[in-house]
């Protein structure tokens, strides 16, 4: 085993024209860690978790990635195949919008084995059992599973989504709002499933969110972004329990204020 961080972030700064979009952002994401990424709107939190994502491409600093080879790849200078397997296999991104992340015309099992068929699998009866252990282990009756997702609740569409992700055995996702859009309800028991296959996988995840009860159930450590900058960063509960930035104490104290 090695004890080597997965994700080396290094003086990531991203410009659109002269406005900045995020600016000298540096840390480590270390194996089985989920890291919060939270602020208000316009902050830079997509813009940072598009670059890292490599949807979008720095204007300078340098995130390296260690591939399960333990060899360290320098994600914008990789090859576009090289790139393109990483996320098919190492990889998910979910999107806040599962629509994005999903293909509505094609079946939910379809959805899920398609992943699967794009690592090499091309045994049918293995691609479908797993595609059922996968809806089971989102919560999706198997019933379901020659449905298309248009016609699945948000909810559904969602945990769809994750398991369409999950499916390959990632080692890092990366996503985006994964409960915004969704009732209260519903994102609570989404919150919870997505917890659960954080865990028992071990997952890296990196979470986009303005939603400090989301850092809170999935983080172990945040970061705090302002106009663009990281003002706090540290373990979820001590940056939320005691946050020392003016900004992250505003934001603490205004949720609790509801
Ligand atoms: N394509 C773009 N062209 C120009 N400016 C952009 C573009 N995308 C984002 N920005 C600007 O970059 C800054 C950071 O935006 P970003 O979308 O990363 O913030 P955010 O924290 O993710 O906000 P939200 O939660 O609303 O998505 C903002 O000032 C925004 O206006």
């Amino acid at each position: 085993m090695t004890d080597e961080p997965l994700l080396r972030v290094t003086a990531l700064s991203k410009y659109y024209g002269s406005r900045i979009g995020c600016e000298d952002i540096s840390f480590d994401l270390w194996p089985g860690e989920v890291l919060a990424v939270v602020g208000e709107s316009g902050s830079g939190k997509t813009t940072l978790l598009n670059c890292l994502a490599t949807r979008l491409l720095p204007t300078s600093g340098t995130a390296s990635y260690r591939m399960r080879d333990n060899q360290w790849r320098d994600l914008y200078r990789m090859s576009e195949a090289e790139r393109r397997f990483l996320m098919r296999t190492d990889w998910g991104f979910v999107h806040q919008n599962p629509a994005d992340g999903l293909r509505m015309t094609v079946s939910a099992g379809a959805n899920v084995g398609e992943r699967l068929m794009a690592i090499g699998d091309r045994h049918y009866g293995n691609i479908r059992s797993t595609a059922v252990d996968w809806l089971g282990r989102v919560e999706i009756d198997e019933e379901r599973i020659d449905d298309e997702p248009r016609a699945f609740s948000g909810g559904m569409r969602q945990r769809l989504q994750i398991a369409r992700n999950l499916v390959t055995g990632p080692r890092l996702v990366f996503m985006d709002e994964p409960t915004g859009g969704l009732d209260v309800s519903v994102q609570a028991r989404l919150l919870d499933l997505l917890r659960g296959l954080v865990t028992d996988l071990g997952l890296a995840a990196i979470v986009v969110t303005h939603d400090l009860a989301v850092a809170r159930l999935l983080s172990q450590r945040m970061m705090v972004m302002k106009d663009g900058h990281v003002v706090e960063s540290g373990l979820t509960d001590r940056v939320l329990d005691d946050p020392r930035a003016p900004y992250t104490q505003l934001l603490v104290s205004s949720i609790l204020q509801v």
